[in-house]
């Protein structure tokens, strides 16, 4: 699993250090008025596009004294844990995944930093997600102190009082989103208990279990829920719902690594056990009118999600419009729950179902059997741009961010393409210095 990680990693640190250098080096870039010094930042107001660009330039070009992330989060949960031990508890006993999602979020903020709004919306999502966490207004605060005293251990001489002031503004910008997304969202349950009724192994390393939330789980086809079992308190992880709402949601789960969550829920759980959904996430749903024909790209248990659509439009397709399922798998073994797509196929025959098997991910660029046949399926495979089609795309980051490549090369509006947002992973600093 790790190389094919490793290979999408590369993908997309390649785009991602092309993307940021060509914005570093872009006239906006140098038009930053100089911020105050360490001392404190004012609150920002509304951060406005041409702000937030200029602070998005501050912050890139003394980046590399901050790099990689490692250091910093190390510095700053450090520093953050033993000013406030009592903070440890709201975290899972392992910080790796914990570290991996904040230097995500990094990346993420750095990167939309020049449209302010975006990130303002995406962060108020994440915070709505953080209710679980029993997170609070005043902990913002703490983190930012915290990130300060890691920029500062992290960078030493080299650091900048304008740059950290950047940092500052940036930081505050997401948390008061942050702070918003969660007082939205405080007529909704923190979290929902859900007592498993079915559990069943359908290989050695896969179960579809079943589960019934005790209070009605509010969620579209195509979102997912990140799962909390008691075995591992405070680790949440994604899964997708494989169909429309109902009393019950299936979950398909594969086990990825020993000691995870995926191996609770595979070989650990059975019926009775009482898990927790946090509130549905996720823009990969279809469309409230749906006009256009359907393709799936789906590998893996990514059938869950192609499943959930497909059982929607099963209900509320007009007529005339079609559906195409390409579902891959590294092998023949690698299909399962079969009989309900069969059944699917047998229902709707508006439906046509390709199934690969492709032997696993091929080379750097992803393009292998399973994206052979998605191409090959227009009479012009290199010319996607006249395209009706939307496209849904869900797996391994791998496949989305393979499949998203190789059909946004061939011309097929980017619009036209949904996925849930892939995790952005660090470019090669080298690449950053102008
Ligand atoms: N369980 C769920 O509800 C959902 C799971 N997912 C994600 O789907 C993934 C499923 O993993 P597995 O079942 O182990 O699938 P897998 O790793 O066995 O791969 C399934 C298919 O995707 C292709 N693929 C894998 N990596 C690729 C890459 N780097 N480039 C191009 N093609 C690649 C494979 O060749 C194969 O055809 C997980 O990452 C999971 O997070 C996505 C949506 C829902």
């Amino acid at each position: 699993m790790s190389g094919h990680q490793d290979d999408y990693h590369a993908l997309v640190a390649r785009h991602e250090a092309m993307r940021l250098r060509n914005r570093l080096l872009s006239p906006a870039s140098g038009a930053r008025t100089t911020a105050p010094g360490s001392g404190p930042v004012p609150v920002p107001g509304a951060y406005d596009d041409a702000a937030g660009a200029a602070d998005q330039a501050l912050v890139l070009r003394h980046l590399a004294a901050v790099t990689p992330f490692g250091e910093l989060i190390d510095r700053l949960y450090e520093s953050m844990f033993g000013r406030h031990p009592y903070l440890r508890r709201l975290f899972p006993d392992s910080m790796e995944f914990q570290r991996s999602h904040l230097e995500r979020a990094f990346w993420h903020m750095i990167d939309h930093l020049d449209r302010p709004a975006e990130l303002a919306a995406d962060f108020a999502r994440l915070g709505r997600e953080h209710r679980r966490l029993g997170v609070l207004p005043v902990h913002y605060e703490v983190f930012e102190s915290s990130l300060v005293e890691g920029l500062r251990l992290c960078a030493g001489g080299a650091w900048s009082g304008a740059a950290e002031a950047a940092w500052v503004r940036m930081h505050r910008h997401v948390s008061a989103a942050m702070v918003a997304g969660a007082n939205e969202a405080l007529g909704e349950p923190v979290a929902w208990n859900a007592t498993v009724t079915a559990h069943e192994r359908v290989g050695p390393d896969l179960a579809l279990l079943r589960v019934r939330p005790a209070e009605p789980y509010p969620y579209r086809a195509g979102q997912h829920a990140r799962v909390e079992t008691p075995l591992l308190p405070h680790t949440w992880r994604p899964y997708t719902p494989a169909g429309v709402p109902g009393d019950e949601l299936e979950f398909h789960v594969r086990r990825t690594a020993p000691g995870g969550v995926s191996d609770a829920l595979v070989a650990h759980t059975g019926v009775g056990d009482v898990l927790r959904l946090g509130p549905p996430q996720g823009t990969a749903t279809l469309d409230e009118e749906l006009t256009d024909d359907v393709l799936i790209v789906a590998g893996g248990t990514g059938w869950a999600h192609a499943k959930a659509l497909l059982d929607e439009l099963s209900r509320r397709r007009p007529a005339g419009l079609t559906a195409r399922l390409f579902l891959g798998a590294r092998d023949a073994g690698g299909f399962y729950d079969e009989a309900a797509l069969e059944r699917l196929e047998a229902r709707c025959p508006w439906l046509g179902v390709t199934r690969v098997v492709d032997g696993g991910p091929s080379g750097p660029d992803g393009r292998g059997a399973l994206m052979d046949a998605v191409l090959g399926s227009r009479t012009s495979p290199t010319d996607w741009s006249g395209s009706r089609q939307l496209v849904y795309v869900s797996g391994p980051t791998g496949l989305v961010a393979a499949t998203a490549w190789h059909l946004t090369e061939a011309g097929l509006p980017p619009e036209r393409l949904r996925h849930d947002p892939m995790p952005v992973s660090s470019p090669a600093v080298p690449a950053l210095q102008p």
